[in-house]
């Protein structure tokens, strides 16, 4: 049965006069991987923000497994949802379990004290810690890596390591954000190959993703976002199918697309506001 892990329901964000989100209705449902894509500047990473609790939306509300969410990104993680970044932020300097380790922080109860008086429950807690972190290397294949420190790893194994980091969060919904930027072929194919194994671990995906080819093969289902306006959703073969997304991409116009209305009016301002000059400036002569 499916049931729904992450509900945003009306979400729009405004940045002054702009509307960068605008009434965005999204579900992901429990084992499901789903797609989000769109042009650049369609709002993908702004909604992102607002699901991760980075941004406060200025309308609508966002629930995780039937419980509307805190906008604090720490209160996001506990409740269960794990997010990577477009930007690789990995802790350049620490070695890689380090690097697994510190993504543990919000599911070990024990606290400050303990930890700097180092007492057998830290202790205790520690060594969990380790082997969860050290199963979830062997997962993404660093174990054997586990001493090195994060800067000297190739490229694809930072993004992996980074995955592993939002994993040892234990979370049930795990967002990536341009997964696959920088990637050659192989590595976007091993990452493929990452995330359908994340899904068989009953963890539900949500993808920010340029590259078509990945999102079309991987996606259970794919949303995309025109001007920040969710333009249609639906499987890999109906989305690819529609013109208005071939169209949007394109940046060619399409009746009906997100922001004509608004183009329209500013338009026909435009339109206006040029005729006056135009009348004016000929009164001007005539005199
Ligand atoms: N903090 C902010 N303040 C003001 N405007 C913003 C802010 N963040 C994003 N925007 C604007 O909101 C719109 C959507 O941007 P966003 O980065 O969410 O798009 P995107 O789909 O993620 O783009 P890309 O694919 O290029 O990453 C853009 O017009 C952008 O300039």
């Amino acid at each position: 049965m499916t049931t729904p892990v992450l509900e945003a329901r009306d979400v729009t964000m405004r940045f002054g006069g702009l509307t960068a989100v605008r009434s965005v209705d999204f579900t992901v449902n429990s084992g499901e991987i789903v797609g989000l894509i769109g042009p650049n500047g369609a709002g993908k990473t702004t909604f992102f923000n607002c699901l991760t609790g980075l941004y406060v939306p200025t309308e609508g509300t966002v629930s995780y497994k039937g419980t509307v969410l805190p906008p604090k990104p720490h209160l996001v993680t506990q409740a269960g949802i794990a997010r990577t970044f477009q930007n690789i932020r990995l802790f350049a300097n620490m070695t890689v379990l380090e690097n697994v380790l510190i993504g543990r922080h919000t599911r070990t109860k024990e606290g400050l004290w303990s930890a700097l008086l180092r007492g057998p429950g830290f202790k205790k807690a520690e060594k969990a810690s380790e082997e969860r972190a050290m199963e979830l290397l062997q997962f993404i294949g660093l174990a054997h890596k586990r001493d090195h420190l994060a800067r000297n790893l190739p490229y694809g194994e930072q993004r992996k390591l980074e995955i592993a980091r939002a994993l040892a969060s234990e979370p049930g919904l795990l967002l990536l954000d341009e997964p696959t930027a920088g990637m050659n072929p192989q590595e976007t194919r091993a990452t493929e190959e990452l995330v359908f194994a994340i899904r068989e671990q009953g963890i539900a995906v949500l993808v920010i993703e340029h590259d078509m080819r990945f999102i079309f093969n991987l996606c259970d289902r794919v949303a995309v976002l025109v001007q920040g306006e969710k333009l249609i959703e639906g499987t890999s073969d109906v989305v690819q199918a529609d013109e208005r997304v071939v169209a949007a991409y394109l940046g060619e116009p399409f009746e009906g697309a997100p922001g004509d209305a608004e183009a329209a009016e500013v338009e026909a301002a435009e339109a206006e506001a040029a005729e006056a000059e135009a009348e004016h400036s000929t009164k001007g002569e005539a005199q």
